[in-house]
């Protein structure tokens, strides 16, 4: 929205931008010349996160026990939206979490709660869905992931950086409370990879990269200039057993194991030796959960790393050794993820996550690869019976 509103001679097109023009025409008086001269904070738009003491318990301020958050999960057929949903459905009931999506759900997930068609290109679709179901938290997933994003970089930027917008001026214009995610991709070969701090050089080298840089700094102005209660963690290559990872770097590690019990052979595109921060998915959702119900005067900061383990294909492969004695693993490496992997972060430092809300990771490598191995070892008995 800033760069709408300060475009030279116009009012901008954005939903806020009208807003803040009609507040400040009845507060300033219209200027003759019908271009933008003032930006009112957006609070005296209605009531905002801001406006509650500081000393206030925030979520019981804002919903009692019976008003639980109305949640709005966007991209959520993706690689992590559905276990999302889930979580937060035992959390605050089943309706009051809605999934949606560009794509077709299968089946069992249009059955298993409200789920609902959202382009967050499509501003006016997205404050519709938002009016009409009174949403108070929204959970921004959609995303084109690293790979992808380098095979399509006008659709990533449209998608990763102009949806973006669209999302912060309905979270903005609606009080919204907003989770985006961001990832050890918003860091590149110029900061520290090991360990890579909260703050430091973020030169990443990838569209997705950049426009998750885009994202963390936009929230945090939105969060200072109108107090937008902006949520953000930058995770890291989430392992998922019931779900397929959307086009990221990290695939590899949730392909292998797919891939050790199916034939006992994995052909991996990354170097046996390039290491990178892993989580699994329960420690993901878990963690995004906490940070979204974490009292405001617990935040000193509004993005944060967090971290649970960190291998190579190499230690991953020797893991799963121990439970697949036949498995074999080679290398034919894809050059375009393995210069993406060269420049993210090797492992990730959360000690403020830890420190400000309690973060903690129950999964480290060995715990993941027996789920894992668990979770695809019952699955392939379950098709062998059949
Ligand atoms: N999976 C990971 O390892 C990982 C790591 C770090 C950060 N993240 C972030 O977490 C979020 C979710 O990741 P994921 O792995 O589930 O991604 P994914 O690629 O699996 O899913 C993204 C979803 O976005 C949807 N989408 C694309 N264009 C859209 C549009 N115009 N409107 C609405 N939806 C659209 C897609 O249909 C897809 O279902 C992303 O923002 C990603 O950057 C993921
Ligand atoms: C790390 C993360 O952002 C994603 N899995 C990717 O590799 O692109």
């Amino acid at each position: 929205m800033s760069a709408r509103l300060s475009r030279k001679g116009t009012c901008g097109e954005m939903p806020v931008a009208r807003l803040l023009w009609q507040v400040a025409g009845q507060m300033l008086g219209s200027p003759p010349c019908g271009c933008w001269i003032a930006t009112p904070p957006l609070r005296f738009l209605g009531t905002s996160p801001r406006q509650i003491p500081a000393d206030a318990n925030f979520h019981s301020a804002l919903f009692s026990e019976t008003d639980q958050p109305r949640v709005l999960i966007t991209g959520g057929l993706g690689q992590l939206g559905v276990g999302l949903a889930n979580l937060l459905r035992k959390r605050f009931g089943k309706d009051n979490v809605i999934l949606s999506d560009i794509r077709k759900p299968p089946d069992h997930i249009f059955h298993s709660g409200p789920f609902i068609y959202s382009d967050i290109l499509d501003y006016k679709n997205l404050r519709e869905i938002v009016v009409n179901n009174r949403i108070t938290w929204l959970f921004h997933y959609s995303a084109l992931l690293s790979a992808v994003g380098e095979a399509n970089v006008s659709l990533a930027r449209a998608v990763n950086i102009t949806g973006l917008h669209n999302i912060l001026d309905v979270a903005t214009e609606h009080n919204l409370r907003l989770f985006v995610p961001s990832t050890i991709g918003a860091f590149g070969p110029t900061s520290p990879r090991n360990p890579t701090p909260d703050l430091c050089v973020q030169r990443p080298r990838t569209i997705y990269g950049v426009s998750k840089v885009h994202a963390e700094l936009m929230g945090e102005y939105y969060h200072h200039r109108y107090g937008l209660d902006f949520r953000c963690l930058r995770y890291p290559g989430i392992i998922s057993a019931d779900s397929q990872p959307g086009g990221g770097t990290t695939d590899y590690a949730v392909q292998i194991f797919h891939n050790a019990l199916k034939n006992g052979k994995f052909e991996c595109n990354l170097k046996p030796s390039t290491r990178l921060p892993m989580m699994y998915i329960d420690d993901c959702l878990r963690a995004t959960l906490e940070v979204m119900e974490a009292l405001p005067e617990s935040l000193s900061m509004r993005t944060y790393n967090i971290n649970a383990m960190s291998f190579t294909p190499e230690d991953l492969a020797q893991e799963v050794l121990k439970h697949v004695p036949e498995f074999q693993i080679t290398y034919n490496v894809d050059s375009v993820r393995q210069a993406i992997a060269d420049s993210w972060p090797m492992n990730f430092d959360d000690s403020n996550a830890r420190k400000d809300w309690g973060w903690k990771h129950d999964f480290d490598l060995p715990e993941l690869v027996t789920t894992m191995l668990n979770f695809h070892g019952s699955d392939t008995r379950v098709a062998q019976a059949n």
